[in-house]
């Protein structure tokens, strides 16, 4: 069975990056690819990665008017990632736009609510209600606007798998019982964020701050 840990390779040093690839790719179903890791090493470095073997999840967090995300992601279409990330709060016209740009294969999924985000920075940003509230409400726009899925924090998988049983959930913020948090605020185990309905998890210094990132990520793994 494919891993539903995809591990988040979160640095600008590629022989970094293929090195713990090569220490985990046997137990990970992807490998995600950011802005720190995008910023420098861009499209050549995502090829790198792609022949790596493992399907890439392009996560650069989209977030701008319509046009110049549709136009962003059209650059991107040769990479044909198999996940690409909006930010849902860009609006229903940028995810359209953003759904209408991308290659076929490849997923597109909204982030709602960052998990390193709580109550109170929503207050502070002027938005009110708990973050169920702002996920649900962001996750229904990305449904309407056509996309493939969303991003949240375990502790709303639940809600928005009953909302929309077909969507395609990624789960970050995700630790091991006895992990740290580090700057994530809503985190959830990876086995509670599988149980309510996440469809994959988004695991990344629990695996690549390891001192053996191979169990490390076995260890995850054996808690699914
Ligand atoms: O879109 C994401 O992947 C994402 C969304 C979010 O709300 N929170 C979040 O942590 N992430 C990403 O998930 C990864 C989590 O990394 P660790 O906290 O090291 O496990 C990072 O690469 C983040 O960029």
């Amino acid at each position: 069975m494919t891993s539903p840990i995809w591990v988040a390779i979160d640095t600008p040093d590629i022989e970094r990056a293929q090195k713990i690839v090569a220490l985990v790719k046997r137990h990970v179903g992807g490998i995600k690819l950011g802005l720190e890791f995008f910023s420098a090493n861009g499209r050549a470095g995502v090829r790198t990665m792609a022949g790596l073997g493992l399907p890439i999840f392009l996560d650069l967090k989209l977030h701008d008017i319509p046009n110049t995300v549709a136009k962003a992601i059209h650059a991107l279409r040769p990479l044909s990632p198999a996940i690409l990330t909006v930010h849902a709060a860009g609006g229903r016209a940028m995810m359209e736009d953003a759904k209408a740009a991308a290659p076929m294969g490849t997923k597109v999924v909204a982030v709602t609510v960052l998990t390193s985000l709580d109550q109170s920075d929503l207050a502070a940003a002027g938005v009110s209600g708990d973050p169920r509230d702002q996920v649900m409400r962001l996750t229904a726009a990305a449904r309407e606007a056509g996309l493939d899925g969303i991003v949240c924090s375990g502790e709303e998988v639940a809600a928005v798998h009953k909302f929309w049983p077909e969507g395609y959930f990624v789960v970050p913020g995700v630790r091991p019982p006895t992990g740290e948090s580090s700057d994530q605020k809503r985190v959830v185990t990876p086995r509670k964020a599988l149980d309510d309905g996440a469809s994959i998890l988004i695991i990344g210094r629990p695996i690549t701050q390891a001192a053996d990132p191979d169990s490390a990520v076995r260890a995850i793994e054996a808690t699914l």
